[in-house]
C-alpha cells in the first residue's frame, strides 16, 4: 500500500499516458472536462508560502431565461496535524486552529463561500487506540467551545459560511461526546449541528468506544449560499443517509472524513460521486493526510500485531457535480486547499434530465423497509424448492 511517495492517480496518469490517451481516459473516468479555476497570484503565493497546495476548478451549468446562474465558491480543506500525538492538548488545538486560520485566509483570497474541515479537525484521529484520556480532552461545546468561538471569527471577518466537524461534548445531557459538525453562518451565527448517523466498527476504526450514532437525523441548513448537509466520513458508504439529506432539500452535501488507504482508497473516488449522480447534488470529498503516531501501541481483534500508527490517510480530496463529472483529487500527501466554483443551478438542470426524484419509487420502498425493519421479517425470496 503506497504511502507518501505515490503523489496521486492525476499525475501518474499525466506522467505515463500521451496528451490523446489522457484525454480520452480522463473523459471515461472523471467525466466532463471541469475548467480550471484562474485563481488570484497573491493567493497561489501565499500558499506557496505555506506549504500547502491550492487547486482550483468550476462546474458550468446552462444558462436559463428565468432564472440567474447561482454560483457559489466551496473550499474543502484537508491537512496533517502540524504536532505530534503526545503534544500537550491545548498546544495541538491551537497548532491546528493556526494551520487553518492560514489557509482559510487564502481560501477568502480565492473568494470561497462556504470552507470546510476534515472529520475531527482539531485533533488527531485518535479512535484507533480506545483509550480514553488524553483523546477526550479534545471534546468541545458545539455552540460555544472554543474551536466553535474561533470558526464563529473566520465566519465573520471572511464572510464565509463554516463547516466544522469536531469531537463534541453535550454538557447539557450528561457530558455525552458526539461526533459533530457545527454549521456556521457567514453572519457568525452558529446556524446549528449535525451529528455522523453511522459509526465505523471495520479496522482500526475504534469509534463506537467513543460516541454513538448520531440522534439528530438529516438537517439541511439554509446558508445565504444554498441549501448544505453534512454526511460525516463513514455515512457515505450508505446510499440512503446521502437520500435522506438530498429528500430535505441539500444542493451540496458535505463528506469530511478520515480514511486509509488500505481500507477504502479503491471505494473513495467512487462514493460520494455517485451520491452525487444519484440524488442531483453537488458532493464534497474531504480526507485527512499523512500517518499519525500515538503513544501507545494498540490491537483491534483483527490478528494485526500491536501497532501505533492508523496507516496512511491519502487525502485526494475532490469535488463531484450532479451530472457525474469530478473534479481532479487534491494531492495523497501535502496539506491543500480546493477551492470549486459550481452553478446550484445544474441540480435542477440534471434533475430533469435523468428525472430520479420523479422516478424513485420511495413510497414503495418506505413500505418494504417498514416490514423489513421488523424482527419477524421473512425475505421475500421465491423459489422452486
Ligand atoms: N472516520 C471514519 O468513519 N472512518 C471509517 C473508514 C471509512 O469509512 O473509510
Amino acid at each position: 500500500m503506497s504511502g507518501p511517495e505515490w503523489e496521486s492517480l492525476e499525475q501518474c496518469l499525466e506522467k505515463h499516458l500521451p496528451p490523446a490517451d489522457l484525454r480520452e481516459v480522463k473523459r471515461v473516468l472523471y467525466g466532463k472536462e471541469t475548467r480550471r479555476l484562474c485563481l488570484p497570484t497573491a493567493a497561489l503565493q501565499a500558499a506557496s508560502a505555506g506549504d500547502f497546495e491550492l487547486q482550483g476548478y468550476t462546474f458550468e451549468a446552462a444558462r436559463e431565461q428565468l432564472r440567474q446562474p447561482r454560483t457559489v465558491r466551496v473550499g474543502l480543506v484537508q491537512n496533517r496535524t502540524p504536532l505530534p500525538a503526545d503534544a500537550p492538548v491545548a498546544n495541538q488545538v491551537s497548532a491546528l486552529h493556526r494551520r487553518i486560520e492560514t489557509i482559510a485566509e487564502v481560501a477568502a483570497m480565492c473568494g470561497t463561500n462556504i470552507i470546510c474541515f476534515q472529520e475531527a479537525w482539531t485533533m488527531p484521529f485518535a479512535f484507533c487506540t480506545r483509550e480514553k484520556l488524553p483523546w477526550t480532552e479534545f471534546a468541545e461545546s458545539a455552540e460555544d467551545g472554543p474551536t466553535t468561538r474561533f470558526c464563529q471569527k473566520l465566519a465573520r471577518k471572511h464572510d464565509m459560511v463554516v463547516v466544522s466537524p469536531m469531537l463534541e461534548r453535550d454538557a447539557t445531557h450528561g457530558d455525552v461526546l458526539w461526533n459533530t459538525a457545527v454549521v456556521i453562518s457567514n453572519s457568525g451565527t452558529v446556524l446549528g449541528k449535525t451529528r455522523k448517523n453511522h459509526i465505523p466498527r471495520v479496522g482500526d476504526f475504534n469509534e463506537s468506544s467513543y460516541y454513538m450514532e448520531g440522534n439528530l437525523g438529516h438537517p439541511v441548513f439554509q446558508t445565504r449560499f444554498g441549501r448544505i448537509a453534512v454526511n460525516i466520513c463513514y455515512g457515505r458508504h450508505h446510499p440512503l443517509n446521502w437520500l435522506m439529506y438530498s429528500i430535505n432539500g441539500a444542493e451540496i452535501i458535505f463528506n469530511p472524513s478520515a480514511t486509509i488507504g488500505a481500507l477504502s482508497e479503491s471505494l473513495w473516488p467512487i462514493e460520494a460521486r455517485n451520491a452525487a449522480i444519484a440524488n442531483h447534488c453537488f458532493t464534497c470529498a474531504i480526507n485527512r493526510v499523512g500517518q499519525e503516531h500515538f503513544p501507545n501501541e494498540f490491537t483491534s481483534g483483527d490478528g494485526k500485531k500491536a501497532h501505533q500508527d492508523f496507516g496512511y490517510f491519502y487525502g485526494s480530496s475532490y469535488v463531484a457535480s450532479p451530472d457525474g463529472s469530478r473534479t481532479p483529487g487534491l494531492s495523497r500527501n501535502r496539506d491543500g486547499l480546493l477551492v470549486v466554483e459550481l452553478d446550484l443551478n445544474l441540480c435542477r438542470q440534471v434533475n430533469d434530465i435523468w428525472n430520479f426524484k420523479m422516478t424513485g419509487r420511495y413510497e414503495m420502498y418506505a413500505r418494504e423497509l417498514a416490514e423489513a425493519a421488523k424482527p419477524n421479517y421473512s425475505p421475500n425470496i421465491i423459489q422452486e424448492f
